[in-house]
């Protein structure tokens, strides 16, 4: 990461919730200068204040960078703050899900270079990934300090064009919580069958966070992992024949609720 660059001109962090303390703890674990830090948010945390970093104190007049992590519908309150620092060399970097570059150039100055990003939870651990689409007045170098700021909290990965920024949201962003309500479904499935609460919880996140693991640290692809563990007549094939079925099943579930996202998604640009 450039943090020369960072260090020298700031970078300011519009809102520190959720995502925006994931993404500041992983500049700061990267040796981002707290002093180099302006942080804007009206209900700012104890550990936020624990960090050193500039709280609702103003904001440089030509930061590095501008990342926004304020809720889409906040947008239109949190940003007429940061107009001044429009149109010119600084670079706006969004994660707000929804909220399409064009509205940001509309508020901000047709000039700007504005990124869109889309990150998801897993960033709190250094396991995100986070896509990214710049407008036409990104430089190269622009985009390289964004990716790498991004990749302080896991990996990155560049769109070619912001249509795909919905099936993104849909998919990566909200993705977590399909899995973490995987987790749940699965320990109270557990607890039917008998398990006490705790033995079933444990069980159902060790084998999502190891499936997971696997998935991510072996050549085979999820399909042939699955066949891995599916003995011909056993008790996965019995599973599988449920979740697998072309009208109830996993895949024609998750394609209503990714749809559902992604729709959302559209909606919010609107
Ligand atoms: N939570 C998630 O899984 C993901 C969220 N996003 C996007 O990240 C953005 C932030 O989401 P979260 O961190 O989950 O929300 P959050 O609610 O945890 O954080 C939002 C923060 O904005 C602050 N805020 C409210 N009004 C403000 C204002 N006028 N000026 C400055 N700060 C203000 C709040 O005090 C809060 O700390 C959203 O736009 C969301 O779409 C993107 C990817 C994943
Ligand atoms: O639910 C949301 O709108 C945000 C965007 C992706 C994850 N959380």
């Amino acid at each position: 990461m450039d943090l020369a660059l960072v260090n020298a001109r700031g970078l300011v962090l519009l809102g520190c919730g959720k995502m925006g303390s994931a993404m500041l703890a992983g500049w700061l674990a990267r040796g981002v200068d707290p002093a180099s830090v302006w942080v804007l948010d009206p209900h700012p945390s104890d550990w936020l204040t624990a960090t050193g970093v500039h709280i609702n104190a103003g904001v440089p007049d030509a930061p590095a960078v501008v990342i926004l992590a304020v809720k889409p519908q906040m947008m239109d309150a949190a940003l007429p703050v940061l107009v001044p620092l429009g149109n010119g060399s600084v670079v706006f970097v969004s994660i707000a899900a929804g909220t399409p570059i064009a509205k940001f150039a509309a508020l901000l100055g047709a000039q700007t270079p504005i990124i869109r990003a889309m990150p998801n939870t897993p960033a709190a651990v250094g396991r995100g990934i986070t896509a990214l689409i710049g407008n036409d007045h990104v430089s190269p170098d622009a985009m390289t300090l964004a990716e790498d700021l991004l990749s302080a909290v896991g990996q990155t990965l560049r769109l070619q064009d912001e249509s795909q920024m919905d099936a993104v949201t849909a998919l990566s962003g909200s993705g977590p919580a399909y899995v973490f309500h995987l987790i749940e479904a699965m320990a109270d499935a557990g607890i039917q069958q008998g398990l006490s609460p705790e033995m079933a919880l444990h069980l159902a996140r060790a084998t999502v966070a190891g499936a997971g693991h696997l998935a991510e640290n072996t050549t085979e692809d999820p399909s042939q992992l699955r066949v891995n563990v599916t003995s011909p007549g056993g008790t996965t094939a019995a599973a599988l024949s449920v979740l697998m079925d072309a009208d109830t099943g996993f895949p024609a579930l998750l394609s209503r609720a990714i749809t559902a996202a992604a729709d959302r998604s559209r909606e919010l640009a609107k």
